[in-house]
């Protein structure tokens, strides 16, 4: 049977990771010569031992390494002497690299002795080749899983050693069961709980060594002896799970263990190809094909569950503060899309309408983010104010055949192509010229889309997101306004005594407000009744009330927080007072940027100033704090008294925790006035 399966031509893509020997390899008897029968228990061969007819006991140690630096001439297989691969000024073997930096220039003569370089350098690649500690439980587990050493493995998992843990070069002990077909130790490691969706870390050899600061000679030697030999040591491996290894051996039961045991037959590697891409025709493609179609429907089974715990509104609040209406419009479009209530005829179209910095784009890029995980190509982010001129369309959807830049294509279709269910977002759209305008309603209207090439991209999946700041002095005001009443509904009803009040920063922009006073200045913008028809919902942002600039102030404060224990060992505190002095430079027409601009400016310019003039042990508690002496302007502030806007904004200051919780304040001098000014914020 391993006759026949080496005889089929390999897959295109399977092609490129293997080397032109036959494959899965034939094990050879101790005279060289092919084995009568492989089986699965039988003793495996040592990398690199087929040529020599060696054959390696399956046990721990390197007791062979002395003797395999000891041959110098022509060469001996992958794992031979390195002397030989040293002497190489090519590639020794097919699709083995030249060794850089070591090897001799090209002409030499293949595994001559006279192209060695010098002995000093020979001793150190060597060395660095074969002296390995391999004294860690996990390398020990890794070399026992290489050489089907069931009772070492057994022992090791026993004492606790990570079944996951990889080898310094990047893959796990599945993946080299997996690719030396050892499927009993691929059963023993599953069932201690090894991932098999775990991708190799490992890419080429060449680009392993330039990232682990190696040389490549090492690396090549090192996966041919500890991982497999048969590999295409020029492709990339990146991203490869067992089951790719499994496939690319062509071993049915290992697949079907590992498919059994969880693994992913959809996952791709970092080229893009799943386990099916490398599979030759027969049963290993069918066990796949089948298991593709299971898998896929279990995983519709599991997201419906998953959506169903954890709805996409409760996602969506965990990165959105506020904004509520918002979110609730958003995610119940998405819900009756993704449950099949929806008109499949033409893509969900949103207008986000609101002031500057509140959560229109972020709330784009977290529904993008839900849908499809790679936020790279499923979001696709357009500048309308890019397309302003009537020209401008072609940059939009390309130029015709013979125009400047027809080969580029346009910014849309270029990308609709690569996803075309995306998550688009036409950012500030009132910006577009009307004739790009056009060819928007035809995409809303008709779900697709002709490029300048003339070809035609389908993409009624895509969600169509525009946002635009037309209408938010008026959406602002209203919402203030809805505010201020709400607050003194609740006032009265308090000095009323009523027991039923809830004071409530929740406030819901009016039909009436929505058809009276925004349609007419949406209709007088854009002038299109037919354009503002195909907007399934409009979706209005508002200002944050109170409580939100603090959950605001909290967040970028943490941001902070979190960077100063990171970079600097330094724990830093505040409380309520300080985030309500930040929450004070809240501005209505930047929104959520004014208050991580106030943070930066009231905060982190003293930490970074008070850090350069060495006043920050690391390790240290550091406090904001409200200046005492302004603590009343803030009480006054707070209790909304009249003239209280006229009063100094308070100051903050930091001070260092001491080990017996005293506090010391920090003498920080202003870094513009060198004239011995305190750093007043
Ligand atoms: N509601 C919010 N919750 C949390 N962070 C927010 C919120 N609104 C804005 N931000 C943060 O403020 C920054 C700007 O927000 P965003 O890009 O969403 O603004 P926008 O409403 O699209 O305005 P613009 O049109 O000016 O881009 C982002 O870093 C975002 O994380």
């Amino acid at each position: 049977m391993l006759g026949s399966l080496a005889a089929r031509p390999p897959p295109p893509g399977l092609a490129r990771l293997l080397r032109a020997q036959p494959w899965p390899p034939t094990p050879r008897g101790a005279s060289g010569a092919p084995a009568a029968t492989p089986g699965p228990a039988a003793a495996p061969l040592v990398p690199g031992s087929a040529a020599r007819g060696r054959r390696e006991p399956a046990v721990r140690g390197s007791a062979a390494l002395p003797r395999r630096g000891a041959a110098c001439g022509g060469r001996q297989g992958p794992g031979g002497a390195p002397s030989a691969l040293l002497a190489a000024g090519g590639p020794v073997v097919e699709g083995r690299p030249p060794p850089t930096g070591l090897g001799a220039p090209g002409g030499r003569r293949r595994g001559s002795c006279g192209a060695v370089p010098p002995a000093g350098l020979l001793v150190a690649a060597l060395a660095a080749c074969y002296v390995r500690d391999r004294a860690t439980k996990e390398d020990a587990l890794l070399e026992a899983a290489r050489f089907n050493n069931v009772s070492e493995v057994n022992r090791l998992l026993l004492e606790g050693t990570d079944v996951n843990a990889r080898h310094r070069l990047g893959w796990t002990a599945l993946m080299v069961a997996a690719i030396n077909r050892n499927s009993s130790m691929v059963k023993i490691l599953l069932a201690a709980n090894a991932d098999p969706n775990l991708g190799d870390e490992f890419s080429s050899v060449y680009e392993t060594a330039k990232e682990k600061g190696l040389h490549s000679l090492e690396v090549l030697v090192t996966r041919e002896d500890e991982f497999n030999n048969r590999l295409n040591v020029r492709a990339s491996f990146r991203g490869c799970t067992a089951l790719h290894y499994a496939v690319l051996a062509d071993d049915y039961l290992t697949v079907k263990l590992l498919l059994d045991g969880g693994a992913n037959p959809l996952q791709k590697n970092e080229m893009g190809h799943t386990p099916l891409d490398y599979a030759r025709e027969g049963e290993v493609m069918n066990l796949l094909r089948a298991s593709e179609t299971k898998f896929q429907e279990e995983q519709r089974r599991r997201e419906i569950e998953e959506r169903r715990r954890f709805p996409l509104e409760q996602r969506l609040k965990e990165h959105i503060i506020g904004q509520e209406s918002a979110i609730a419009t958003v995610g119940a479009a998405i819900r009756r899309k993704e449950n099949g209530w929806y008109d499949e005829e033409h893509p969900l179209v949103f207008l986000f309408l609101g002031s500057s910095g509140i959560g229109k784009t972020e709330l784009a890029k977290q529904t993008a983010k839900y849908i499809h995980k790679d936020v790279k190509k499923g979001f696709i982010r357009l500048d309308m104010s890019e397309f302003q001129e009537r020209h401008e369309v072609a940059k939009f959807i390309g130029s015709p055949p013979g125009y400047v830049g027809h080969e580029e294509g346009g910014q849309l279709t270029k990308k609709l192509r690569q996803c075309p269910n995306a998550v688009v977002l036409f950012d500030e759209v009132d910006k577009a010229h009307p004739d790009v305008l056009t060819i928007m309603l035809q995409l809303f209207d008709e779900g697709r889309l002709t490029d300048g090439k003339g070809k035609t991209i389908d993409c009624k999946d895509a969600i169509f997101i525009m946002t635009s700041n037309v209408a938010s002095d008026e959406i602002a005001q209203h919402a203030l306004q809805l505010r201020q009443e709400a607050m003194e509904i609740s006032k009265k009803r308090i000095a009323e005594n009523l027991e039923d009040v809830q004071v409530t920063d929740k406030i819901t922009i009016s039909k009436q407000f929505k058809e009276k006073v925004i349609r007419p200045i949406l209709k007088a913008h854009f002038r299109r009744d037919e354009f503002l028809g195909r907007i399934n919902e409009i979706v209005y942002f508002l200002p944050f009330c109170h409580s939100e600039l603090i959950q605001l102030v909290n967040k970028e404060l943490n941001f902070w927080a979190k960077k100063a224990k990171a970079r600097h060992n330094i724990t830093l505190l505040w409380d309520r007072e300080v985030m309500d002095v930040l929450a004070d430079g809240y501005n209505l027409h930047y929104g959520a940027r004014s208050i991580k601009h106030e943070v930066e400016r009231r905060v982190v310019n003293q930490l970074a100033a008070a850090y350069e003039q060495d006043l920050l042990p690391r390790g240290c508690t550091l406090k904001i704090t409200v200046e005492d002496s302004d603590k009343q302007l803030l009480k006054t502030k707070d209790s909304s008294a009249p003239g209280a806007e006229k009063t100094k904004m308070p100051t903050l200051r930091l001070e260092i925790v001491e080990k017996d919780s005293k506090s010391r304040k920090l003498d920080i001098q202003a870094p513009l006035t060198p004239e011995n000014i305190t750093y007043f914020l």
